[in-house]
């Protein structure tokens, strides 16, 4: 089986091409790059004029739900929805039920995964069992059964000397520590970001502090650990301000922002609808700018989507009351597209560098790359393209969006995994 991929823009931060090449595909690998191929007999030609041609996107952050939560999602579902997103690689955060904290877990995950995925699932661990905070789960028995990273993702452990110990342990095993930065004991029953549309809905307020705190404490453990850390969701300014400083005194530290965190603050909620409410919360215009600057200027290096899929009635309770999370894998290319290259905030070569060749690197795995011999995953788009958001149209079970409506620019086109086309738009 071959496929020639021909006419397209093709965007390659690993090799530095940004220019017309074809691509052919044979047996799953990317096999060979020019500018020109002729099609040999049995090669199939996909026609990729005016589209971008790029690695595979890969999504450090998303919440697949099995086990224990099938109504909200399913690896199957989830898996569609990334592919929908263009992405060919993503890695569920272990906040299942039960979770996943060991390594009969994490090969559990991946067995089902191969059965039922159409993306690449990289699995990441729980850094406690069950996610308690009281002992640390084995950490090297993870690594070794496939988990590329550890992470407590949904809240954080606040026993620093456990958490200190479990970084060690992660280093020691050659995996990344993904950090979901809250301070469980600032943050109460706070719903919203703290300030004016908190107080005006009656719910209490998320302060900047309740993030800030546990990214400055997780960034001074990694340089005493020397650990590589990656910090998920980041959703203020000091978060970036922080970054920026610990890279500038060589500690191994990357972040990442989700679309919601880059476009949308605290202004924009409506009203009491929980399609807003999501961990951290929107913040403030000026913590919303510093996010956009930060991944303008590469201190920010990842985009990701904190996809959290919860059903509709979950999502009717309002404000106070719903569980936090929007779903975000089938609108995050169009929304980094409009809001982030469109605007001149970041050349598509650097939207591929922040949604798949450093992805790829921050968590160690051989993906994010259209170099000769690698793994034929592949995403095609259409830059110009527009249509309107709905979230009727999503495969993903969860329909929980705050961009209803938005009319956006950049769509994706065809999602490749290992050769195979995985996700087609025939929408057009
Ligand atoms: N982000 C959220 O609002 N919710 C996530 C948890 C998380 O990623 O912190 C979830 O599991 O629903
Ligand atoms: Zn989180």
């Amino acid at each position: 089986m071959s496929l020639l991929i021909k006419g397209g823009r093709l965007i390659d931060p690993a090799t530095k091409r940004d220019g017309q090449f074809d691509v052919l595909v044979k047996d799953g690998k990317v096999c060979r790059v020019d500018s020109q191929i002729e099609p040999q007999e049995g090669d199939q030609v996909l026609d990729a004029s005016g589209c971008y041609v790029v690695p595979g996107l890969i999504d450090l952050h998303v919440h697949l739900r099995e086990p224990g939560f099938e109504y909200k999602e399913t690896i199957k579902t989830g898996a569609m929805a990334a592919a929908r997103g263009g992405y060919t690689s993503i890695c569920p955060m272990p906040n299942t039920k039960p979770v996943i904290d060991s390594s009969e877990m994490v090969r559990w995950l991946k067995d089902k995964a191969e059965n039922e995925a159409v993306v690449n699932i990289w699995p990441v661990g729980a850094v406690t069992k069950g996610q308690m905070g009281k002992e640390l789960a084995d950490i090297k028995a993870m690594a070794e059964a496939g988990a590329v990273a550890i992470s407590e993702d949904g809240k954080s452990v606040m026993d620093t000397k456990l958490y200190k110990e479990g970084m060690i342990q992660a280093k020691e095993a050659g995996i990344t520590v993904l950090a979901h930065c809250e301070d469980k004991t600032l943050v109460g029953r706070g719903a919203l970001n703290a300030g004016p549309v908190a107080q005006r809905l009656g719910v209490e307020g998320i302060g900047n502090d309740v993030e800030d705190i546990i990214a400055a404490r997780d960034i001074i453990l990694a340089k005493s650990t020397g650990c590589r850390l990656h910090l998920c969701h980041c959703s203020t300014k000091d978060s970036v301000a922080m970054v920026k400083a610990a890279r500038a005194d060589g500690i191994d530290v990357t972040a990442e922002v989700c679309p919601h965190h880059f476009i949308l603050t605290q202004d924009d909620i409506p009203g009491d609808d929980a399609n807003y409410k999501m961990n951290p919360p929107l913040r403030s215009r000026e913590d919303r700018d510093a996010l956009v600057e930060g991944l303008s200027q590469g201190i920010m290096e990842a985009i990701s989507t904190d996809h959290a899929p919860h059903s509709a009635e979950e999502k009717s309770r309002g404000i106070a009351k719903a569980p936090f999370g929007i779903v975000g894998s089938e609108t995050v290319l169009s929304l980094t597209m409009t809001y982030l290259v469109h605007t001149g905030k970041l050349t598509p070569y650097e939207m591929v560098e922040r949604m798949s060749w450093r992805p790829a690197q921050i968590i160690g795995i051989d993906r994010g790359s259209l170099a000769e011999g690698k793994v034929a995953d592949i995403t095609l788009i259409r830059p110009d393209e527009e249509y309107v958001i709905h979230g009727a149209d999503f495969v993903s079970k969860g329909k929980n969006t705050p961009f209803e409506g938005f009319k956006v620019r950049g769509k994706v086109y065809k999602t490749i995994v290992g050769g195979k086309v995985v996700f087609t738009d025939d929408q057009m």
